[in-house]
């Protein structure tokens, strides 16, 4: 009944996959050395993002505080999008703009990294936190699409934009998670070396 959908929707994220590899590499090892870099002088990544953006900012940091594929000390990694009581104490005393800004600026110190993800590049909270980390002098890594939108004005030159080049939020979010697991591998690759071949 769906089968023709369903198989449209694996060849339209398969062709974007295909298409996005070459442009998207450079500025996803720039990512993965940022944070290298970062959490090898002791620093975190701070992630946060909206809607299933919330759940890679969660996904993201439990592979990094616990692991990818294969053992290795301990990342320091914290989502933004998880403590309810902060979530809405902020949102409700304040406003839902700064739930991650008011984080950023309890947590972020020079040399973090927040992890900014937004598919249309358009969301004042995450805008607020892109902001706030700038404050801290913390470098932004930005996962967005859709041409980047707003968040194209407040990335400066030392900070990684990594834009998926399509209009669709399900299929840009299906490459921000790509992306996300490519950044883990990368990590651990130069954390431990090639991965022994399995038999
Ligand atoms: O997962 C989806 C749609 O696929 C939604 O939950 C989506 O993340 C939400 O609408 C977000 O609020 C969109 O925000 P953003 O990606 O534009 O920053
Ligand atoms: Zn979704």
């Amino acid at each position: 009944m769906f089968e023709q959908r369903i198989e449209q929707h694996f060849i339209d994220s398969a062709d974007l996959k295909y298409q996005a590899a070459q442009p998207l590499s450079k500025p996803i090892s720039a990512a993965a050395q940022a944070m290298l870099d970062c959490v090898t002088n002791g620093g975190k990544v701070l992630a946060c993002g909206n809607g299933g953006s919330a759940a890679y900012a969660q996904h993201f940091a439990a592979e990094f505080v616990g692991r990818f594929e294969r053992e290795r000390p301990e990342l320091g990694a914290i989502a933004l999008t998880t403590d309810t009581s902060i979530l809405t104490a902020i949102a409700n005393d304040y406003d839902y703009k700064v739930v991650f800004s008011k984080q950023v600026r309890a947590l972020g110190q020079a040399g973090d990294v927040l992890l900014a993800i937004s598919t249309s590049g358009d969301s004042p909270n995450v805008m607020a936190a892109i902001e706030a980390a700038h404050e801290r002098d913390m470098t932004v890594v930005a996962l967005t699409g859709k041409g980047g939108g707003k968040m194209n004005a407040l990335l400066r030159e030392t900070d990684v934009h990594i834009c998926v080049p399509h209009e669709r939020t399900a299929r840009i979010q299906e490459v921000h998670l790509l992306t996300l697991h490519c950044i883990c591998d990368c990590v651990d690759h130069q954390l431990l070396g090639e991965q022994e071949n399995k038999a």
